[in-house]
């Protein structure tokens, strides 16, 4: 396929999205079935034309006072992608299957659109809704903040320490530009592609096969760090789903001690069996909960993790459409979740033992109001400072790494793309008095 055709299957996938309120990815791949001639190539360029058209969405309207499928497209192609109105002109003039040539009124709000002035929620590319939420979390830096959580996100790595070291991964991942992450000392990143460029398919390496690394944002990869397992210890992964953070603590542990890995939803949790046999992982007992209790860790555990339910505003670099989609009511329902969640996991939390609140949401409701609230109504809980632990363990404990932008006096910490170059997450760490 030449660029007029790729543009012309965007702005249908695009309007397939809108129209019928189809997710992202199921509109990409229905399309792509029904288009079998296309190759990998013009999957690729497709996919990331409809993933940059949704990052940019508000900014792109607003400068180009229309939101159609078609100016989005468009916009993104001209802007976005620096390509340039002569360059639009020329790809759909030159393929049949393009998309009619611009008229005047688009090409002029095409040339024009650089110099329109845009601010507040449409810079930031954030939902009008949203807004307040976001000027709370980052003051002056909002919309700075928004852009970041607008652009492609890199594929993060976290080296699995139970079977291979950093540097050796490092070398072998040389052929896709893999670099050591600046926080985690078990992370490697790949940066993003501009443009119709594809990110290589790291899956599908030996090196993942054999268990040696597990695809993870560094924010995630420093949320587990940050929690302080030990190996010996107790803990219970309250919210552990497919595993993601099960893992790298099981890591942190060396195998030793044990994890009890539980979810309310029993679907979300299915795939960790296949995970934890991958990664060599063998202190984990993984409870059902259809045919399991934790009553008998009640009061036992060095460390509760709750990884919560949450809005995942903070990766939206990742997920463009949810940004989208989000509404006041679903904020509404996960700060009810949030509740229900710590009201339960905090009584397995033995005396002195650590109880850590984690989200991928950057919204002060979901995170410092939710940590505010469970000290409030558990005054046997303190909190213990995240920044500080973030001092001794981020770059592996060098002495250069500075505080998160984002910490309260109370030392809980916010990661974000725009500060820490990670996805959005927020750490709360709680400790049970003896
Ligand atoms: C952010 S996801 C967890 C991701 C996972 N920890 C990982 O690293 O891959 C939040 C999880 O909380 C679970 N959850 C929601 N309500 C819960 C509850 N009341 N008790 C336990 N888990 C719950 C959801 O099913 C979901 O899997």
């Amino acid at each position: 396929m030449k660029d007029g055709g790729r543009l012309q299957a965007a702005i249908e996938i695009l309007e397939e999205i809108e129209t019928r309120h189809r997710p992202v990815q199921a509109a990409l791949k229905d399309w792509g079935n029904s288009h079998r001639f296309a190759g990998s190539g013009d999957r690729t360029a497709i996919g990331n034309l409809v993933f940059d058209a949704l990052r940019h969405k508000a900014s792109l309207s607003g400068r180009l006072k229309s939101d159609t499928a078609r100016m989005l497209v468009f916009g993104t192609y001209v802007l976005s992608w620096e390509k340039g109105a002569e360059q639009l002109l020329a790809v759909v003039g030159d393929d049949r299957h393009a998309p009619e040539t611009p008229s005047e009124a688009e090409l002029s709000a095409l040339t024009e659109a650089q110099g329109v002035e845009i601010d507040g929620a449409a810079a930031a590319d954030v939902p009008d809704w949203l807004w307040p939420h976001f000027e709370d979390a980052f003051g002056d830096r909002a919309v700075a903040e928004g852009q970041a959580l607008a652009a492609r996100a890199p594929i993060d790595l976290r080296v699995n320490t139970l079977k291979y070291d950093r540097e050796r991964l490092l070398k072998r991942l040389a052929h896709v530009n893999a670099v050591p992450c600046p926080w985690s000392p078990a992370g490697l990143r790949i940066y993003p592609t501009p443009g119709a460029l594809r990110m290589p398919h790291v899956q599908a390496e030996e090196a993942y096969q054999k268990g040696w690394f597990e695809l993870q944002d560094e924010a995630s990869q420093m949320a587990a760090l940050l929690a302080g397992a030990k190996p010996g210890d107790q803990v219970l992964d309250f919210c552990a789903g497919g595993g993601g953070k099960t893992l790298a603590l099981a890591a942190a542990m060396e195998n030793k001690g044990q994890i009890y890995a539980f979810d309310a939803d029993r679907l979300r949790l299915a795939p960790i069996h296949e995970r934890l046999k991958r990664a060599g992982a063998r202190n984990i007992q993984v409870r059902d909960p259809a045919s399991s209790s934790l009553d008998d860790l009640i009061g036992e555990m060095d460390l509760v993790f709750i990884d919560a339910p949450c809005t995942g505003t903070g990766v939206w670099r990742r997920r463009p459409d949810s940004k989208w989609r989000l509404s006041d009511k679903a904020l509404e329902d996960r700060i009810v979740d949030q509740r229900n969640v710590l009201d339960r996991a905090a009584q397995y939390v033995k005396p002195g033992g650590r109880l850590v609140y984690a989200t991928c949401s950057v919204l002060p409701l979901e995170n410092t109001g939710q940590v505010s609230w469970f000290l409030e109504k558990y005054q046997d809980f303190l909190s213990v400072s995240a920044a500080a632990r973030w001092q001794e363990c981020a770059g592996g404990g060098s002495a250069a790494v500075e505080l998160p932008a984002y910490a309260t006096a109370r030392g809980d910490i916010t990661l974000s793309p725009a500060s820490t170059n990670t996805d959005g997450f927020f750490v709360s760490i709680l400790e049970k008095s003896q």
